[in-house]
């Protein structure tokens, strides 16, 4: 399989007036074509910024400082805004978190299908635009007689998930990022959204990257697993891995928790301590001070995603060297 996306040492903040939010620091990772990856992690840890980063879509007061993005062999973040625009969308499509209230209350979906082409200099009869939502609308099975001409109000928040992922794969694009498919669901709705990505996915031969707070999704969906911490990817793996085997003490904690609510309460073990701020971030590792395996090194120096023998990458100090490893896997988490 190729590499599609290749984000290399991707830095980026938001400037405020109490000084800068160090939301992505030095974020690195490929994903392969036709693939499900998940980018996974509490709240305000940077998950969103890494996919506006790689999409030059940040707010206004988001800067990128440093790095690299690839689509193919393509490196993105120095295009002109014209030719970036037009990999948008075509290429790479993003559906940003809770979107759907960006859907225009005024205005009939079919209008939301003809605005986006539009946008793109993309010009169709009112047949072949009929045609090309209705048959988008299909694939994420809603029924376009009745949705086309409704309008936002008249449909549930799945169902304008649903007209939203519809709208995201009207230009057919390679690559389809969402952030947070499935938050502000109810746990059926989610489901079916779930399962709907993953239809997606085997039928458009289409590389998902979805970003979701909840592990349980990304058990369900993903291929490989990014697991971010305060603005660093501390883990990069197959999810069989991430879920079986995780390295970083953090994948840990967050395992723990999931596995303990599927087998017994009684067993959870939530992480002591809070998230820092990310204005003023620990130095070293920024997870040393909620580590239970922190030594005094982890103060000193921020550890890099490292390559392990079997493919496994993690950001720790205790995987440095290969002779550790073994040494750290006799203290995993029971
Ligand atoms: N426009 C902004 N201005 C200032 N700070 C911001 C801005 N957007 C995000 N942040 C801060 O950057 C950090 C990372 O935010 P981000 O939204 O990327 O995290 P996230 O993991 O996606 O969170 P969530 O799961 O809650 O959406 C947080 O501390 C957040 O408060």
């Amino acid at each position: 399989m190729k590499t599609i996306i290749k984000v290399e040492d991707l830095q980026a903040l938001y400037l405020v007036k109490e000084g800068t939010i160090k939301a992505a620091d030095g974020i690195s990772f490929s994903i392969l074509e036709n693939t499900v990856t998940a980018i996974v992690g509490e709240s305000a840890s940077g998950k969103s910024t890494i996919i506006e980063g790689i999409t030059k879509t940040l707010p206004p007061n988001g800067r990128i400082i440093s790095g690299k993005v690839y689509y193919n062999d393509l490196e993105i973040l120095t295009l002109k805004d014209e030719k970036l625009r037009q990999i948008r969308w075509k290429e790479i499509a993003l559906v940003p978190q809770a979107s759907q209230q960006s859907l225009n209350p005024t205005m009939k979906i079919i209008d939301h299908f003809k605005d986006t082409i539009e946008a793109h200099d993309i010009k169709w009869d009112k047949r072949k635009l009929i045609e090309k939502a209705s048959e988008k609308l299909e694939m994420v099975r809603l029924n376009p007689e009745s949705i086309l001409f409704s309008y936002p109000m008249q449909l549930s928040g799945g169902m304008k998930q649903r007209v939203l992922i519809a709208l995201s794969l009207i230009l057919e694009p390679k690559v389809l990022i969402l952030d947070e498919p499935t938050s502000a669901l109810d746990v059926l709705t989610q489901a079916y959204i779930i399962n709907l990505l993953k239809e997606l996915k085997r039928k458009l031969n289409i590389t998902l990257i979805f970003i979701t707070h909840d592990i349980a999704v990304a058990a369900e969906l993903a291929d490989n697993v990014a697991v971010v911490y305060a603005g660093n990817l501390v883990e990069y793996n197959s999810t069989n891995k991430i879920f079986n085997n995780p390295l970083h003490p953090y994948t840990k904690g967050l395992i723990n928790s999931i596995m303990a609510i599927n087998k017994d309460m009684s067993k959870i073990k939530s992480i002591p301590g809070n998230s820092p701020s990310l204005l003023n971030p620990p130095s070293g590792c920024r997870f040393h001070p909620r580590c239970v395996y922190s030594i005094e090194h982890c103060k000193k120096e921020k550890p890099l995603l490292h390559n392990l023998k079997d493919g496994s990458q993690v950001a720790c100090h205790l995987y440095y060297e290969e002779e550790r490893v073994n040494e750290t896997k006799t203290c995993r988490i029971s």
